[in-house]
């Protein structure tokens, strides 16, 4: 670390700043100057990148960051799917008309010239450069496990050799700030969502879906007479006799029979739906779908292909699943809820069946008696 060579008045630090050095020459005291304020503006992008809980803030932060500290004409973030397949996501990041570093997120394009050298660092998982009418343009690979999660790219007037280090830095600080997110809002066995990370996505998906369509203020809450219809639905999937499998094959065939519903989960619904394991053998899935006769068809559909799956020693095995809307001022609470009771009517009604808790509540099939359902609410 160099040595301040300024006055405390000048650096506001801490006093713990290291004392002056009286025979510092001008120009040296400006270069240390210089480099504490680089330095504590580096420390303040990683401790603001590092405070995000959520990765798609942490992706904004990121690009923004670096952007801002190498004045970049564009600054691009490509991310893989989980699979590696693909890549799943763009975050861009350019000065406006003012000079304002403004954020654009969207889909990929692949044909897109100037993203090129993005999909060779990933493929060759080493940096790429290139010179583009006098402008760099550096791309890292964001390694995770020896495998590209992602990479960066910069473009800006600053040689390679530059702003390599920097950029590198930061790509390795995502990576590793990223896998513990990843780690600590997913499930070990099945990778899907946990039940911790339902609130914060549930809250994303009403937000994303608030500012797409654009929606007039709610005027009541799913259920309610005069509500808007639910845009976002929240079902709740529970594995019938769980316990009889356990009970006759053991953990471990019950375990991989979790896991093949998982697999089958993300084999049947959409990337833009949102799965999570939430119990032992129970799954919730957010979705977003135009009306209640979608989501049924859906549902219904999952339902039948796990019915017709055998699975390993097990042979069959069948689901039950209750759904319902959720309103955009919705507690999550109170939307599982919802749904539990159109599973606790599933499971009581012969199991191997879909219900949606509005068309069960409008046909007065939830009396009030009802008992409440298993799932254990916030
Ligand atoms: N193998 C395995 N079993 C689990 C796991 N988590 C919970 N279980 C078991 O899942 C079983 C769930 O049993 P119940 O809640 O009685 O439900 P069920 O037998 O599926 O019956 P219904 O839901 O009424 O159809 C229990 O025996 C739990 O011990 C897990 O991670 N792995």
């Amino acid at each position: 670390m160099a040595e301040y060579e300024t006055s405390e008045e000048d650096l506001p630090l801490s006093s713990d700043a290291p004392a002056l050095d009286d025979d510092a020459s001008p120009p040296a005291a400006e270069s240390a100057m210089t480099n504490s304020f680089v330095h504590s503006r580096l420390l303040d992008s990683v401790a603001s990148l590092t405070h995000h809980r959520d990765i798609g803030a942490l992706d904004h932060s990121l690009v923004l960051s670096l952007a801002e500290l190498t004045s970049a004409a564009r600054v691009v973030l490509a991310k893989r799917t989980i699979d590696g397949a693909s890549v799943e996501a763009i975050v861009r990041c350019a000065p406006d008309a003012q000079g304002v570093y403004q954020l654009q997120e969207d889909d990929l394009d692949e044909v897109d010239p100037t993203l090129q050298l993005l999909y060779r660092c990933m493929h060759r998982l080493e940096a790429q450069t290139e010179t583009v009418q006098g402008r760099h343009r550096l791309v890292v690979p964001i390694l995770c496990d020896g495998r590209a999660i992602g990479a960066l790219q910069l473009d800006s007037d600053l040689p390679p050799a530059t702003s390599r280090p920097l950029t590198d830095g930061f790509a390795r600080i995502y990576a590793n700030y990223t896998a513990l997110l990843h780690e600590s809002e997913h499930d070990k066995l099945t990778g899907l969502y946990n039940r911790r990370s339902l609130e914060r996505q549930l809250q994303r998906l009403l937000h994303e879906r608030t500012l797409r369509m654009a929606l007039p203020p709610a005027n009541g809450s799913p259920g309610e007479p005069g509500g808007e219809p639910p845009q976002v639905w929240l079902a709740i999937l529970d594995i019938d006799h769980f316990k009889r499998i356990n009970d006759t094959y053991g953990h471990i065939y019950g375990d991989e029979v979790i896991l093949l519903l998982a697999q089958q989960m993300r084999a049947c619904f959409r990337r833009s739906d949102v799965l999570f394991r939430f119990g032992g053998e129970e799954f919730v899935i957010l979705f977003g779908a135009a009306g209640e006769a979608v989501v049924h068809a859906v549902l219904e559909r999952f339902r039948q292909r796990i019915a017709e799956h055998v699975f390993p020693q097990v042979g069959s095995v069948t689901v039950s699943i209750g759904y319902a809307g959720v309103g955009r001022h919705d507690y999550p609470s109170s939307a599982l809820d919802r749904a539990d009771k159109a599973l606790y009517y599933a499971k009581q009604h012969g199991r191997n069946g879909v219900y949606g808790y509005e068309s069960l509540s409008a046909r007065g099939l939830l009396g009030q008696g009802m008992a409440p359902g298993s799932i254990d609410l916030f």
